[in-house]
């Protein structure tokens, strides 16, 4: 994990040695002050103290000013790894976790644990190291006085134990909760318009309650925890202090140690129980990062897609062959045994009821999934050999709810483009699908600003959006997952015509309920419960394939409903 974390070594190195020279100089500080309060005049111990607290004065601000960048390298370097994951992770990961959930690894777990890791990583040994040698100046005065010091070393080490596996537990408990109720947000905020139609409000103030309930709970655990660590640490250190006082003070009354060794000895059982509370807290910090990363952990295992540029890349054509392929969610079968060709430069239509198996069967082509059974081929050429990058980027992908990210519209359009396009090849482009006609009205022309999912735009004026940045793309393959399902009849028309007025040469496969759209088509796969049913043109089908027939008396009737 902490190889994956790609932590920033040089600076935590650097952070390392300013620590360990902090604590090199603290540990002249018990000698120091007792040479200064044994009374002494003498130049020398003036010369040493005045050093002291120049030294200790430099060290410090430099292990302060290093320790910082070091921690927030480290978690910008943790965000970027975990961001990296989670657009490379395969889908079904995503299918058994929400990605909402996920994002709260970025923006806090991730955060917090590098944090804590780099504290521990740059403090750990030098405090040790400090404590070994405060340990054998203080048994070179009275070996007496160091076991007094051990005395309740194994009430400390059950207390770090026990704290230790709690801490391990409310931690987890409390990232979950963040989790959950970040993504809660995060889908409510998307769906604003839903809640406000269905005058919702007041359930998903109620929900939302419940979600950050949860959280107030796992917090409230993590403040009980707080309470008994600080309540036992300061009985700890305060029986501490006594047995400390009570072996000093019968030492000095006996004469076995001098005045200077019992103040030196009297600092130095100070700055070791701090010490110790140190390396108490770095233990439990080990086992608050823990728990806060078994999530990102269960990401950072989960499988990858292929490297996008191994594979592959000599496609000859675009032809499509799904050879007796099958495929499951899990344990839900989506596609049974089915086999097609979708020749090259021609239009088909998949249709078929809700849950028939349509997106699946476009998900398969994209690799977004493999099949369990039988072989995709793209331009005679199994998918699963070729590089993803390459497949990707021959496929134009237009979805139901026409996806634009938040910015300008020239960003919208530009979006995934690798090389640099100049304004006049955006116009051109949208010239060709008529968006021109749409930006023209638009004072702010390209750099009008596009809200999130293109809610500032009507449904056709986005899918026009969508359809000039495929344009834009010159992938050989278009998909069109009902482009034109969320479009009033006028407008579905418009998108419609564009397709096959922009796109003539293109292979193009486009799931449908639209009936106009299936007379214009090249071909029909007709699926029915994940079963390819029918394959044809209108004519082969119509009055011969019953799924088809079934299909168009449902149709029909949605259509007829609708006016
Ligand atoms: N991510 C998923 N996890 C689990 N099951 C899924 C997932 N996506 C789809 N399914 C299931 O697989 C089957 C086929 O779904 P698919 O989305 O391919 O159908 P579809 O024909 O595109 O449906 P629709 O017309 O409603 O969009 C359905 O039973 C569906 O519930």
């Amino acid at each position: 994990m902490i190889r994956k974390m790609r932590l920033p070594w040089h600076w935590i190195v650097i952070a390392f040695a300013c620590n360990f020279l902090y604590n090199k100089v603290m540990l002249t500080l018990p000698t120091v002050t007792a040479g200064l309060m044994s009374g002494s005049t003498d130049n020398k111990v003036l010369w040493d103290a005045l050093m002291f607290y120049v030294l200790f004065t430099i060290v410090l601000c430099a292990d302060v000013a290093l320790r910082s960048p070091a921690r927030h390298v480290a978690a910008r370097n943790v965000r970027r790894v975990i961001w990296k994951k989670m657009l490379h992770v395969r889908m079904e990961y995503y299918d058994q976790n929400d990605p909402s959930n996920l994002m709260s690894t970025i923006t806090n777990d991730a955060t917090l644990a590098s944090e804590y890791l780099v504290g521990f990583l740059v403090g750990f040994l030098p405090t040790i190291y400090y404590m070994v040698v405060a340990l054998r100046t203080i048994s070179s005065y009275n070996i007496w006085l160091m076991l007094s010091v051990f005395l309740l070393l194994p009430v400390k080490i059950l207390y770090a134990v026990f704290i230790g596996k709690w801490q391990y537990k409310t931690q987890f408990g409390v990232f979950q909760r963040i989790g959950g109720l970040t993504a809660y947000l995060a889908e409510r905020v998307r769906n604003l318009t839903l809640i406000k139609t269905y005058t919702n409000e007041e359930n998903e103030l109620e929900n939302g309650e419940r979600a950050s309930h949860h959280l107030f709970d796992a917090n409230m655990k993590v403040n009980k925890l707080n309470c008994v660590i600080t309540g036992l640490g300061t009985l700890i250190g305060m029986a501490q202090t006594i047995i400390v006082m009570v072996f000093g003070v019968v030492l000095l009354k006996k004469g076995t140690i001098t005045i200077q060794q019992w103040v030196a000895f009297y600092m130095f059982s100070g700055t070791l129980s701090t010490a110790f509370s140190n390396v108490i807290d770095y233990w439990m910090q080990l086992k608050t990062i823990q728990g806060i990363l078994v999530r990102t952990a269960k990401l950072l295992r989960a499988p990858e897609e292929d490297d996008p540029g191994k594979g592959r890349t000599d496609i000859q054509g675009t032809e499509i062959c799904f050879e007796q392929v099958s495929f499951s969610y899990g344990d839900k079968k989506a596609l049974t045994d089915i086999s097609f060709k979708i020749p090259e430069g021609k239009t088909t239509a998949v249709i078929g009821l809700c849950g028939s198996g349509k997106s699946t069967t476009l998900s398969l082509l994209e690799r977004f999934y493999e099949p369990q059974g039988g072989t995709v081929t793209v331009g005679g050429i199994p998918a699963s050999q070729l590089a993803l990058g390459g497949l990707r980027g021959q496929i134009g992908y237009v979805q139901q709810g026409a996806d634009i990210f938040s910015g300008t519209v020239r960003e919208a359009i530009t979006y995934g483009l690798h090389d640099a396009v100049s304004d006049a090849d955006i116009w051109k482009a949208a010239e060709k699908t008529g968006f021109a006609d749409i930006l023209r009205k638009w004072d702010a022309g390209l750099d009008t600003l596009v809200a999130p999912g293109g809610t500032s735009m009507s449904g056709g004026q986005r899918q026009k959006l969508v359809l000039t940045r495929e344009f834009m793309r010159g992938a050989d393959i278009i998909l069109f997952d009902e482009p034109t399902s969320a479009l009033d009849a006028a407008a579905a028309q418009m998108v419609q015509d564009t397709i096959f007025e922009t796109f003539p040469d293109k292979t193009k496969i486009i799931v449908t309920h639209d009936l106009s759209l299936l007379e214009r088509v090249d071909q029909i796969l007709v699926l029915h419960n994940g079963v390819l049913e029918g394959c044809g043109n209108y004519r082969e089908l119509y009055g011969k394939c019953e799924a088809f027939m079934e299909l168009i008396a449902v149709c029909q009737s949605e259509k007829e409903a609708a006016q």
